[in-house]
C-alpha cells in the first residue's frame, strides 16, 4: 500500500468509447473527438501536477464510456473514501476500479450501500459539494434521498454533516454550483435551481464559470470556455489556471468531474 503525498488527486484515463457517454440535460454532440479528449485530459492532469498535486491513476475502464468522470465513483473526506452507488446503470461498473484505487492509496474504504437506510440508495459524487464540515448533496437527478441519508451515515464518522438540496435544472449539484473555501457558492444563475438558498452566492456570467476546483492557496482551476468569469475571479484576487476541456463538456462534464481531490484538510 502506497499512500500518495498530499495534495493528491485520483484521475482516470478516458475510455475510447467516450463519445457514447450519457447526456441528459444537453443535446448530444456528434463530434466528440477521442484523440483531442485524451490531449485535454493530459493537459488537465498536467495542470494538477504543476499545482503540486500527486496524481494517482485509477485503472482505466475502457468499456465504461463515462469512466473519465471519476469524481462520480467515490467521495473522499479526510482519510475516508465512500465508494458510491452511481444512479445510472451504465456507470455502476466504474466503482470496482475506484474502490481498488482507494484501498491501494491507504484510505479507509466503505461502500455507500453499507448503511442502515431504507429505500434505493443511489448517489453520484458530482452531487456532493463539500464546504467546510458540511456536504451539500443534490437530490433529484442521479442521487436519491436514501443515497443522501446513506452518505450522511458514513460522513458522520468523520464529523461531517449532510444537507440535502433538491436539484432539477442540471445533471448534478456541481453542474450548477461549486464553492470557494470561504463558503462563497459560485453559479451561473439561469442554471441554478435556487440562488437564494445559498447564504453567499456569487453569480458568474458564463455556464462554465460555475465550475471551479480550488487548487490550494489562491488558485482555481477552471475551463478555458469562461473568460469573463475567469476575469471576475482574478479581480477578486484569485489566480486562474484555465484548461481546455471542451470534449468533456460535450458530455456534460466539467473540471470537478475529472478528478477526486485529497487534501490534508478535506
Ligand atoms: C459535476 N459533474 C458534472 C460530474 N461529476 N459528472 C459528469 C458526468 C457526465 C456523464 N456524461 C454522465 O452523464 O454521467
Amino acid at each position: 500500500m502506497t499512500t500518495p503525498a498530499r495534495p493528491a488527486a485520483f484521475v482516470r484515463r478516458p475510455s475510447p468509447r467516450l463519445s457514447e457517454g450519457l447526456v441528459t440535460h444537453i443535446e448530444r454532440s456528434d463530434d466528440v473527438d477521442p484523440d483531442l479528449a485524451l490531449t485535454q485530459w493530459q493537459g488537465y492532469v498536467d495542470a494538477l501536477r504543476a499545482a503540486g498535486y500527486t496524481t494517482v491513476e485509477v485503472d482505466p475502464a475502457p468499456d465504461c464510456p463515462d469512466s473519465v468522470f471519476v469524481e462520480d465513483a467515490m467521495v473522499v473526506a479526510g482519510d475516508l473514501a465512500v465508494v458510491t452507488a452511481p444512479g445510472a446503470p451504465s456507470r455502476q461498473p466504474e466503482t470496482d476500479g475506484a474502490r481498488a484505487a482507494a484501498v491501494a492509496a491507504g484510505l479507509t474504504v466503505v461502500d455507500l450501500t453499507d448503511a442502515p437506510v431504507e429505500g434505493t440508495i443511489a448517489l453520484d459524487g458530482g452531487d456532493v459539494l463539500k464546504v467546510g464540515d458540511t456536504a451539500y448533496v443534490g437530490v433529484g437527478g442521479r442521487t436519491t434521498e436514501a443515497g443522501a441519508q446513506a452518505l450522511a451515515h458514513h460522513l458522520a464518522t468523520v464529523g461531517r454533516t449532510v444537507v440535502p438540496v433538491q436539484i432539477r435544472k442540471t445533471l448534478h449539484l456541481k453542474s450548477q454550483v461549486t464553492a470557494l473555501p470561504d463558503g462563497t457558492v459560485v453559479g451561473y444563475e439561469p442554471l441554478v435551481d435556487d440562488p437564494a438558498a445559498w447564504p453567499s452566492f456569487l453569480a458568474v456570467p458564463e455556464p462554465e464559470g460555475a465550475h471551479v476546483v480550488v487548487l490550494g492557496g489562491q488558485t482555481v482551476l477552471m475551463s478555458d470556455q469562461a473568460p469573463q468569469s475567469a476575469q471576475l475571479f482574478r479581480d477578486r484576487g484569485w489566480e486562474v489556471v484555465a484548461v481546455p476541456i471542451g470534449e468533456f463538456v460535450k458530455l456534460e462534464g466539467c473540471v470537478t468531474c475529472l478528478s477526486v481531490r485529497l487534501h490534508d484538510t478535506d
